[in-house]
Order: structure tokens, then C-alpha cells, then sequence
């Protein structure tokens, strides 16, 4: 409740700055979301019923779209990955490439000029920003020139931010100070539109030390792994992780958050947004090769934003759309098909099976599940 009144004052705030249209179309949805004016909870409840596994199955054919000859370049998703840095170029690539595998039209990456070239010639497919900064290349510059730099980083990210659907935060960000600052400013721009985004990798790092940045913001996914996780339970809840009480003990982080979505990865993935906690236990890999949770966040911020569509799109007219919350469908089914294109993956390639491999699956483990045509 004092969610659905923060966001709604925010929301009063928000409009009277007279928004652009897609930003008021956002929070005419929001607002449907919070307030629930059309629940149906028959449908999607049933499938994601009252044992905590959920159907991750069912969830992903319900929320995939058909391939609509009349939909036109950018309806089935466009999604922004903010990170990549000197150290890491995969994490991101493998969450930009995630998207795009998945059945997204396009697919960006907001990340520092080095490494920029870099994640460019991996894939032609992907649109490369080089925009961010990192303290080494601004260390001359006096406070004001510094001001500037990040004010100009900002600007570069503020002139996209209403075309997007979802944004990855983190996959490759690096811990870097002065980025670091600049993207929790990219995150109060994306709640000043009402862009949904999932926050991973350093991302966590950076909000596990400012947890004000998600606080009540109901478009936020954080997905930790284990040892984000327990730096998120250590700083929020005061105390270590407990494995007989995993299930409430999230739920009870995921609401002291103000009721963001939490992904928490694992041998089972569990998912709560403080009130609901389901599991997605489908069999993936033994494999445990670095950049799985990278697909992972690429996957929720597609499927959140095939999940929002279709409740706000006539089907909610209908009473057909699923009546949960679009982040936990958008988790369920990123979960799901993870794990699918991964037990794939590893039937194929066994010990020698890597993230890439596990990318070349997503289409064809959607496809079992969700056919194109
Ligand atoms: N190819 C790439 O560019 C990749 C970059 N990555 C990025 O690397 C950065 C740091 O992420 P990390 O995931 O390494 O950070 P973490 O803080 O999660 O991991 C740090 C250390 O924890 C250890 N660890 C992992 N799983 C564990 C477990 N189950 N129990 C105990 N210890 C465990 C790891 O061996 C690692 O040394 C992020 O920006 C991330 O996105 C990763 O996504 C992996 C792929
Ligand atoms: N012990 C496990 N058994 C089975 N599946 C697992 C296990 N641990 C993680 N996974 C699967 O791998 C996915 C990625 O989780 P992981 O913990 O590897 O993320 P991560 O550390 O953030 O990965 P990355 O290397 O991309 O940063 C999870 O969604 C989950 O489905
Ligand atoms: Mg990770």
C-alpha cells in the first residue's frame, strides 16, 4: 500500500512537468499495475499456483508474442545494457546478444570508451555507446571540469531513455567510483521516466551501498547471486543468510526494499517482490562457467517488457493477460528458459560447454516451448 502511494504521488509529480506522451502512457500503466483496476487472478494463478514452483513453461508461452506481420521494428522490445568497462566486455555482450537471441528488436550497450571497440567487434547486431567514464581518464581534471564530464555522460543516456523498454544495469560495470556515481544518476533519470530495469553485477554493488536508489520503485529487478545476495542480506536485513528460512527471509529483504522484484540465483532460482516467493527449479547445466547470470539479466528485461505489453495491450481489454506482476513473470520465464538452453547446451558440449553455447540454445529452447509459427 505505501508502495502503490509513494509511486502514485510520484506519479501527481511526474505529470505535472507535462511528460511526453510515452511517459504518461507508462504511468497510466503503472498505475493500472498498482491499482490492479483489471484482476483477473484465474488465468496466471493457476499456473503459478499455490505451491511455489511456479510453471515457467506456461508463463513463457503466455507472455511471448506472436510474430505479428504488422508489428513494426522496435514493438518487440528495445533494451539498454549499462555496463562494460576495460575488464570486462563479455558480461555485457552476453547480456546485450541475450536480448536480441530472445526476440528483441534492439538492442544497445551504454559502456566506457575502452571498451567500447572492443564489445563493437563481437557482433555488428548490437548499437554501442562509449560514453562512460572512469576516474583514470579524468584524473587531471579540477572538480568542475569533472562536473561537466559527468553531466555530459548523463545527457547521452538522458537523449535514448524514453525509447527504452527495460535497462540492464551492471553486467561489466566495474566498481569505479566515478562511474559508479554517474550510474546511480542514470538510475534516477530511468525512474523520472518510469523505465523498468533489472540490476545485476555491479550494479548490486552499487545498490547494496545505496539501497535509497531502488527503494520503492516497483519497475526495479535486482538479480544477486550468491554472493551478492548475501551482501544485500548482510546490509538491508542486518544479519547473515539462512538457508531453512530462504523463502521468507526474501521476502522479508524484497519488502524492506519497498516491494522491488528480487531474482535470487541459485541451485533453485527464487523470486519474491515481498508479498509472493516462487521457484523455478526446471533442471539446467552442472556447468558453472562465468556469464550464465549475464544471459540471465538480458532475458528478465526481455521478458518483463513482453509481460507489461501485453498487460497493458487490448488482451488486458479482454481479461486474458495475466493478472501477476510483469517483473516476476519477466523473472519466471528468464529463469526458465535459462535453464532449458543450458541442460541443452550441455547435451551438446558436456564439460567443454560455455556461455556462448548456452546463447546458441536460447532460440531453439524457446522455440520448443513457444513456437514461431
Ligand atoms: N566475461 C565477462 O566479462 C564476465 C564478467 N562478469 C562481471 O564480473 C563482475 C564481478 O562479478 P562476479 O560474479 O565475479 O562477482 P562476485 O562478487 O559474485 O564473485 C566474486 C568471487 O566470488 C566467488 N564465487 C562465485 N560463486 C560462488 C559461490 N557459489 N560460493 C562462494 N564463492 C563464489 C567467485 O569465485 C569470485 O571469485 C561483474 O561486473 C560481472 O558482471 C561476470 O558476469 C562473468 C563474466
Ligand atoms: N548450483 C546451481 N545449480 C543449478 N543452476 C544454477 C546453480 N547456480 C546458478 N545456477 C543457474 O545459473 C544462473 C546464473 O547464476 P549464477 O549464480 O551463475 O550467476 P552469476 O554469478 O551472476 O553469473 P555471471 O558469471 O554471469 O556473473 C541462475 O539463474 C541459475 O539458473
Ligand atoms: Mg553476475
Amino acid at each position: 500500500m505505501l508502495v502503490k502511494h509513494s509511486v502514485i504521488s510520484n506519479i501527481g509529480r511526474l505529470s505535472s512537468l507535462s511528460p511526453s506522451s510515452s511517459v504518461l502512457r507508462r504511468q497510466q500503466f503503472l498505475v493500472r499495475t498498482l491499482c490492479g483496476s483489471r484482476f483477473n487472478p484465474l488465468k496466471l494463478i493457476r499456473a503459478m499456483s499455490s505451491t511455489s514452483e511456479a510453471d515457467a513453461e506456461s508463463i513463457l508461452r503466455t507472455i511471448t508474442p506472436s510474430l505479428d506481420p504488422k508489428r513494426h521494428k522496435g514493438q518487440a522490445g528495445k533494451i539498454a545494457v549499462i555496463g562494460g568497462c576495460r575488464e570486462y566486455t563479455g558480461a555485457p555482450y552476453f547480456a546485450a546478444i541475450s536480448a536480441l537471441k530472445i526476440g528483441a528488436d534492439l538492442s544497445h550497450v551504454f559502456c566506457t570508451k575502452d571498451a567500447a571497440p572492443v564489445i563493437k567487434s563481437y557482433s555488428p547486431e548490437l548499437i554501442v555507446h562509449p560514453v562512460l567514464e572512469e576516474s583514470y581518464s579524468i584524473s587531471e581534471f579540477s572538480e568542475e571540469d569533472k562536473r561537466k564530464v559527468q553531466d555530459k555522460v548523463i545527457g547521452e543516456v538522458d537523449k535514448w531513455m524514453e525509447r527504452f523498454d527495460c535497462l540492464v544495469i551492471g553486467p561489466g560495470l566495474g566498481r569505479d567510483p566515478f562511474l559508479l556515481e554517474c550510474v546511480s544518476k542514470i538510475m534516477l533519470l530511468a525512474k523520472k521516466s518510469i523505465v523498468p530495469f533489472v540490476v545485476d553485477g555491479d550494479g548490486l554493488f552499487l545498490v547494496t551501498n545505496s539501497v535509497d536508489l531502488v527503494k520503492s520503485y516497483p519497475l526495479a529487478v535486482l538479480t544477486p547471486n550468491v554472493n551478492e545476495y548475501k551482501r544485500l542480506v548482510q546490509k538491508v536485513l542486518n544479519c547473515e543468510v539462512d538457508e531453512q528460512k530462504a523463502e521468507d527471509q526474501l521476502r522479508s529483504l524484497a519488502k524492506q526494499i519497498g516491494g522491488v522484484t528480487i531474482l535470487r540465483k541459485g541451485k533453485s532460482d527464487l523470486i519474491s517482490n515481498g508479498e509472493t516467493v516462487k521457484s523455478v527449479s526446471i533442471y539446467g547445466s552442472p556447468r558453472r562457467c562465468g556469464g550464465q547470470g549475464d544471459i540471465l539479466s538480458g532475458s528478465v528485461a526481455v521478458f518483463l517488457s513482453w509481460a507489461q505489453q501485453l498487460k497493458s495491450g487490448p488482451e488486458s481489454q479482454k481479461n486474458s493477460s495475466p493478472s501477476e506482476n510483469p517483473a516476476i513473470l519477466g523473472c519466471i520465464a528468464a529463469s526458465g528458459l535459462l535453464r532449458k538452453a543450458a541442460a541443452l547446451a550441455f547435451a551438446k558440449h558436456k564439460r567443454s560447454t560455455l556461455t556462448s553455447d548456452i546463447i546458441e540454445c536460447l532460440g531453439e529452447s524457446l522455440e520448443d516451448i513457444s513456437p514461431a509459427s
